[in-house]
């Protein structure tokens, strides 16, 4: 089995090319609907946050506009929510492990793989990435998103130039849909039948 991590910076396609994984069969582990589960209704850690950051829980669980508002700016706040929900989302990636332990390939769909999770038993990382205007431009078109919050965001983050240099394989995100689809394909055809190191080589 190879394990296989995805990886980028906000907003360039980790979850798009994460689905066009899954379309190609591959199991894929979601670690932001982790966090997205553990902070909805009924999530395990609803409880806890609302006691390290009173007011940002309700009915629906977190109310992530208000919980954004309280950390963001914060860096020790923003420590400590990490520190109640990474170990909780690691849990759940091994018991995803073990439900998928026959793929041939499993995609490990990680926001924070370098900057907090690490690479260690990953066979190869695989970083998305477009032109910061496209990410820019790409990222200021959602709800709720202000510059100065990207801008924020960003700064928290491993810059992309230093993921691409780590990366086992780059997809370009920066392209029109079907061109990333095809990269996505043949990388997943090439990784099926052959180890990393020919797939580095050959896959372009
Ligand atoms: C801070 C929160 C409330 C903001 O929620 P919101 O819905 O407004 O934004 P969203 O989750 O879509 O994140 C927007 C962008 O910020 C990035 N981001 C989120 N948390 C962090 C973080 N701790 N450090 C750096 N970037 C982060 C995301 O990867 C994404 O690119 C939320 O992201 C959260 O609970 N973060 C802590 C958990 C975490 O580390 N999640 C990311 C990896 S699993
Ligand atoms: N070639 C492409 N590959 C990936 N995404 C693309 C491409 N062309 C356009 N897009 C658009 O760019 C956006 C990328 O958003 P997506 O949610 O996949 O990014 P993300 O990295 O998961 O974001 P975040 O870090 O905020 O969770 C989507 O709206 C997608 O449709």
């Amino acid at each position: 089995m190879k394990l296989l991590g995805l990886t980028g910076s906000i907003g360039m396609g980790k979850s798009t090319v994460a689905a066009m994984f899954a379309a190609e069969g591959v199991p894929v582990f979601d670690a932001d609907a982790e966090v997205h589960r553990l902070q909805g209704p009924g999530g395990e850690l609803v409880a806890a946050i609302e006691e390290l950051f009173p007011g940002t829980t309700g009915a629906d669980g977190v109310d992530r506009a208000k919980l954004s508002r309280a950390v963001l700016g914060d860096r020790a706040k923003l420590a400590a929510l990490e520190e109640l929900i990474h170990p909780a989302v690691g849990l759940n990636r091994a018991a995803f492990l073990e439900e998928h332990c026959d793929a041939p390939i499993v995609l490990f769909d990680i926001p924070l793989l370098y900057e907090k999770t690490g690479d260690a038993g990953l066979d190869a990382v695989i970083v998305v990435s477009a032109p910061p205007e496209v990410q820019r431009e790409r990222v200021l078109k959602r709800p709720g998103m202000t510059a100065e919050k990207f801008d924020h965001i960003l700064a928290l983050q491993l810059p992309d130039a230093e993921k691409r240099a780590r990366a086992d394989f780059i997809i370009d995100t920066g392209t029109p849909l079907e061109a990333t689809r095809a990269q996505v394909d043949a990388l997943v055809t090439c990784l099926r039948e052959h180890d990393v190191r020919y797939c580095q080589q050959c896959v372009k």
